[in-house]
């Protein structure tokens, strides 16, 4: 990490980003060294991400994602994205996952980490975004204008049950991220993010440290539990999602969306089983055409 800081035209710095640029545009996936967050903290971390799954169902209910409905209707339920369970089932043919989350709601046990973690994993955050710019020859504020000051972080704790019969079910079924970056802090004993190369599954080793995603990845289960905290960075809501001008020889077809809205659909993009670029495709095809019927 600390070698990717540098002043404008430090040569050393821009050797690493030259390795971080080669790392992104072939695997789109990097073991993070050198943050600076010690072990025992990162150990803490997953010691009571672990300590909050084991808990009894009771005590985990308290934060359930599954909620009383108050539409109107006279009760049911509804889910919200927010809180302790599985993920939305929305239909019988969805694949499910063997896993449980629990996604920004944070019992007492582990807000306070949480809050350290937050501030220390967005330095690396922006220090990678800032490295991405230099890489690609921009400023090093490039990107992180783009993203906002105030940038929205998602965090989600998941834990992997022990599985049976692990050839029958994922942890967690090939995505993409929708984030930004995503910072992952994994299991230490206990492997199983796959990443997809060149059509192949490959097995990512079992790290220290955090690792960046942006390529299709998936979670086979094992005999043995496992824990993952990860964390999402996306743009401020009200910013627009769009190819970078200095990035494309011409804009072309390509439009902006909201960030919120893509944000926003997500989670239909995941159910689906989709890969969350190829929606984002739809939604601006999408947008573009309500803005001309506006003005036909
Ligand atoms: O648990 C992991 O290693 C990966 C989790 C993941 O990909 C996600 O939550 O999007
Ligand atoms: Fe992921």
């Amino acid at each position: 990490m600390n070698r990717l800081a540098g002043e404008p035209g430090d040569a050393d710095a821009d050797v690493e980003a030259a390795k971080l640029r080669a790392a992104l545009q072939s695997w789109g996936l990097f073991a993070v060294t050198g943050h600076g967050m010690p072990d025992p903290f990162l150990d803490e971390i997953l010691a009571a991400t672990r300590g909050f799954f084991h808990l009894p169902p009771e005590e985990k209910e308290r934060y359930s994602n599954v909620v009383v409905a108050n539409d109107g209707d006279g009760g049911g339920e509804r889910f919200q994205t927010e809180g302790y369970g599985v993920d939305r089932v929305d239909t019988d043919e969805q694949i499910l996952d063997w896993c449980d989350r629990l996604y920004l709601q944070h019992p007492a046990a582990l807000r306070g980490l949480l809050e350290e973690y937050t501030r220390r994993s967005e330095q690396v955050f922006r220090r990678v975004l800032s490295a991405t710019a230099r890489s690609l020859g921009f400023g090093e504020e490039f990107f992180a204008d783009k993203v906002g000051e105030r940038v929205a972080t998602y965090a989600r704790f998941t834990y992997y049950p022990p599985c049976p019969r692990p050839e029958l079910v994922y942890g967690l079924k090939p995505h993409t991220d929708n984030s930004v970056l995503t910072v992952l802090l994994l299991d230490k004993h206990v492997g199983g993010l796959q990443l997809l190369k060149d059509g192949r599954w490959l097995d990512i080793p079992i790290m220290s440290n955090g690792v960046f995603i942006a390529p299709v990845h998936r979670v086979v289960t094992s005999e043995r539990e496992r824990v993952s905290v990860v964390m999402f960075y996306q743009p401020e809501p009200h910013k627009d999602l769009a190819p970078s001008e200095e990035l494309v020889d011409r804009r072309g077809a390509a439009g902006a969306i909201k960030a919120k809205d893509f944000g926003d659909g997500v989670w239909d993009a995941f159910a689906a089983g989709e890969r969350t670029i190829d929606m984002l495709k739809v939604k601006i095809e999408q947008e573009e055409a309500n803005v001309s019927n506006t003005y036909l």
